[in-house]
């Protein structure tokens, strides 16, 4: 292991310093549906009703009684029954309702025969198979019971969550008010989009990045700007976003040249609960603590600030929002089809594309250079290709692990 990586922590350790120390918000508003959209539930949601809310045909055909099947006479068809419009007259014993699925199934009822399993004969049916008790009748609450929780509180609303709260005639649900997330990007040598670049600039893509992943999130940013490597308007900046914000992040001036000053002013201002992370891309990352609000110091590389918005920050959202399912991504072992350089020390964040081989295997390829300035070999990737702390290269052929990327970085 190469000395200068001696000291610093663990993923592992970094995530579970930082997750333990937080408290999920609570307070919460009642949203319209479609509104709702990538929204969590502050509560659980539990069904008012049934469903389905009567028992009800599963196919075309006709509702029968057992007894009147048994006697294998042709039946005759004494009325019908369609979703929406029940049958609702006499049932006359020996005899048959025509039923569409989805449609009430009559009183008495005690299974339905799929129009298949009949033929015609004139005003009557003859049936052809066996019947069963029950056949194709979906029975009341058989799904969902009344009261029964259908959504845990933390739960991220989305197509499918959503429309099964539709479904119940719910129209409006309670969820966590909005993390207010503040941003800024430290540089002398950012400019924003849409400039000209002068010599030595070059253009800001973190904060255009964090700012996309954080609205993904369903997150309301606050938008600090560029801010310069000048301690008093860092210090501006810091206080500023406390005052506003559940969370700072800022990217940028996060290691240790004499034009880095964010670790400094976390210091100042605030509290350090890790700095420096045994990660690559990401190694300088800062966690602590301001005023009011968490701070996440992101390293100024654009590939090592939004691995560390992924693997750092992205958990610390979902956890402040009380999120059930974990949003820490799930790895799985493939063939890695490429050589990869890697030196022990830190656990590696390679970019890779995962795909199947002509063999119909899972395997994973480089996508290139990976410095933690080469955003186009990012931009290529579909998956995290994790190496671990203490392995050297690898030679195609390998096992490697691999992390296919979640929501927040696919279109
Ligand atoms: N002596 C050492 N030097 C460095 C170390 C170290 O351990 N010892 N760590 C290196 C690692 S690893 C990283 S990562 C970077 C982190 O640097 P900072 O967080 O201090 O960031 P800056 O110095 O401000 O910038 C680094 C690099 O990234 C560019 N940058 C910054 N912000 C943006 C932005 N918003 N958009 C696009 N590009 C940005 C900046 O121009 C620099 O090229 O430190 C290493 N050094
Ligand atoms: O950790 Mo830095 O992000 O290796 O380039
Ligand atoms: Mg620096």
């Amino acid at each position: 292991m190469e000395s200068f990586t001696a000291g610093l922590i663990s993923l592992e350790e970094a995530q579970q310093k930082m997750l333990s120390q937080l408290t999920p918000v609570t307070d919460s508003l009642s949203v319209p549906l479609a509104e709702a959209v990538g929204r969590i539930t502050a509560t659980v949601v539990t069904s008012p009703i049934a469903v389905p809310p009567f028992d009800n045909a599963a196919m075309d055909g006709y509702a029968v009684r057992l007894a009147d099947v048994s006697s294998g006479q042709p039946l005759p068809v004494a009325g019908k029954a369609f979703a929406g419009a029940p049958f609702s007259g006499e049932w006359p014993q020996g005899s048959v309702i025509r039923i569409m699925t989805g449609a009430p199934v009559p009183a008495g009822c005690e299974a339905v025969v799929m129009q298949e399993q009949t033929e015609t004969q004139g005003e009557a049916i003859v049936i052809t198979a066996p019947v069963r008790q029950g056949q194709n009748i979906r029975l009341t609450g058989d799904d969902i019971q009344p009261g029964h929780v259908v959504l845990q509180a933390g739960t991220r609303l989305g197509a499918a969550e959503l429309p099964l709260l539709a479904s119940l005639g719910i129209a409006q649900v309670r969820v966590l008010r909005k993390l207010r997330v503040a941003i800024f990007s430290t540089g002398d040598e950012l400019q924003p989009v849409g400039e000209p670049l002068a010599d030595g600039q070059i253009y800001d893509t973190n904060r255009f990045a964090v700012s996309l992943m954080l609205h993904k999130l369903g997150c309301e940013v606050i938008d600090l700007g560029i801010i310069k490597d000048d301690p008093v308007a860092l210090r501006a900046a810091f206080e500023e976003a406390d005052r506003q914000a559940d969370v700072v992040i800022s990217t940028g001036g996060v290691s240790v040249g004499e034009a880095d000053f964010t670790k400094s002013m976390l210091e100042e201002l605030g509290a350090i609960s890790f700095w420096k992370l045994a990660i690559k891309p990401g190694k300088p990352f800062a966690f602590g603590r301001l005023n009011s609000s968490w701070f996440c110091g992101l390293p100024g590389n654009p590939v090592s600030a939004a691995v560390t918005f992924y693997q750092l920050v992205q958990p610390l959202l979902a956890t402040l929002t009380g999120q059930q399912k974990s949003a820490l991504p799930s790895r799985q072992k493939v063939r890695c089809a490429s050589r990869l350089k890697k030196s022990p020390g830190r656990l590696d964040f390679q970019r890779g594309i995962l795909r199947q081989n002509a063999q119909g295997e899972l395997e994973v390829e480089t996508t290139g250079m990976q410095g933690s300035h080469v955003f186009s070999s990012f931009a290529q990737a579909n998956c995290f290709i994790v190496l671990e702390r203490d392995r050297g290269n690898v030679e195609a052929g390998e096992w490697v692990e691999v992390e296919p990327f979640n929501a927040l970085l696919e279109a």
